[in-house]
């Protein structure tokens, strides 16, 4: 619920609102990630400059990365590496811990039933999902559903979070928020208050752009992270064949700041894949020639892969392309005026 829909004199409601608000503030330092200014260690502005905001930062950051950092010397890196460590746990666990610390991972719902049953619950947060699929198969349109459902509470499939968008495209659509917001019955001004969006103009800019992020996450609750598309600036950045190498160090360096903001801030990474065709003679055995471009790089630091393809009417459908621990197997979502939901009986 929020400010707006509350009724100021209903006793009820103010002493629900008061007990949220006592949790949230027990909450307090057990959740989310654990502000740099927690370590006790000088130079902490240096750090902050640099784009290090949080001890996890810190601790899964490698120290030649440190060392790059001005005014940072080999026996500071090393202190400061100590005393991320204490602060933040990364030995090795027990399986059965593991399981029951993923068994509490959070999924955004895609606004679509089938879709999250699909994908075992959701979106994952603390991961990477990439979305493919030819051109108006409604990859932008689940982010936007994203955008929204990402801000509702846990127990409606959300993350109780904020959304930081960034657009290579120029395809945001805030009026498509506000749909979507009103389906779930979000105050319109409050959701597209909750969704921090920036346009990307090159890819230089695109990777600075998660250095900004970063430092905002670490100011508020963030549950969710987009980048519609991955590629293509870097489509036009680096143009020419001999580019190749380059372009592909810079999508592995963007690659590893997603996984490292979904590592440290617990957010869902979405990001929107382009596809061309397969030259490689797939064609003959595979009567959907069409891959996703980036290459292994991209292949590899997307946790979930999923392919979206056209199906009649508004309907699409999605297929786990790839996925640590989900078959492979597709399903039928459609796109409405407010958002991603499951195929009605009037499609038909
Ligand atoms: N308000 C709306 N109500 C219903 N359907 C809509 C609405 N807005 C867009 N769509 C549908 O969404 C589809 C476009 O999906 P989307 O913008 O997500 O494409 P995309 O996969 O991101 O493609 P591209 O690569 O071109 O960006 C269109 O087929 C359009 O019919």
């Amino acid at each position: 619920m929020t400010d707006h829909e509350m009724d100021q004199d209903d006793p009820q409601q103010q002493q629900h609102q008061q007990q949220i608000e006592e949790e949230e503030e027990d909450d307090e330092g057990i959740y989310g990630p654990i502000p740099i200014s927690k370590l006790e260690v000088s130079d902490i502005k240096k750090l902050i400059e640099a784009g290090y905001n949080t001890v996890e930062a810190i601790a899964y950051t490698p120290k030649r990365a440190l060392l790059q950092v001005k005014g940072i010397s080999e026996a500071k890196s090393d202190k400061l590496l100590a005393e991320a460590s204490k602060l933040v746990p990364m030995g090795f666990t027990t399986a059965s811990e593991f399981h029951h610390r993923r068994s509490e991972l959070i999924c955004l719902t895609t606004g679509s039933k089938q879709l999250d049953t699909l994908l075992g619950g959701g979106i994952e947060t603390g991961s990477i999902t990439e979305v493919f699929g030819e051109f108006r198969t409604g990859k932008s349109q689940l982010c936007h559903t994203l955008a929204v459902t990402c801000q509702l509470p846990i127990d409606m499939g959300g993350g109780e979070g904020k959304c930081l968008y960034i657009d290579t495209e120029g395809t945001f659509r805030p009026v498509r928020l506000v749909s979507i917001a009103k389906r779930y019955g979000l105050n319109e001004d409050d959701a597209l208050d909750n969704v921090a969006y920036a346009r990307a103009y090159n890819a230089d800019h695109q990777l600075s752009l998660l250095n900004q992020a970063a430092a905002m996450m670490s100011e508020s609750r963030f549950s969710l992270l987009i980048v519609d598309s991955i590629m293509a600036l870097y489509r036009t950045d680096f143009a020419g064949r001999g580019e190749l190498s380059a372009r592909q160090q810079h999508v592995a360096k963007y690659m590893r700041t997603l996984q490292r903001l979904a590592d440290e801030f617990g957010i869902a990474v979405v990001i929107t894949n382009q596809v061309v065709a397969q030259v490689d003679g797939g064609m003959m055995f595979n009567p959907d020639p069409k891959k996703p471009i980036g290459g292994n790089i991209i292949a590899h630091s997307s946790t979930t892969r999923l392919s979206f393809k056209k199906g009649k009417g508004e309907q699409r459908i999605c297929k786990i392309y790839d996925s640590p621990c989900l078959p492979e197997s597709e399903t039928v979502f459609a796109i409405y005026e407010d958002g991603i939901g499951d195929p009605r009986d009037d499609d038909d």
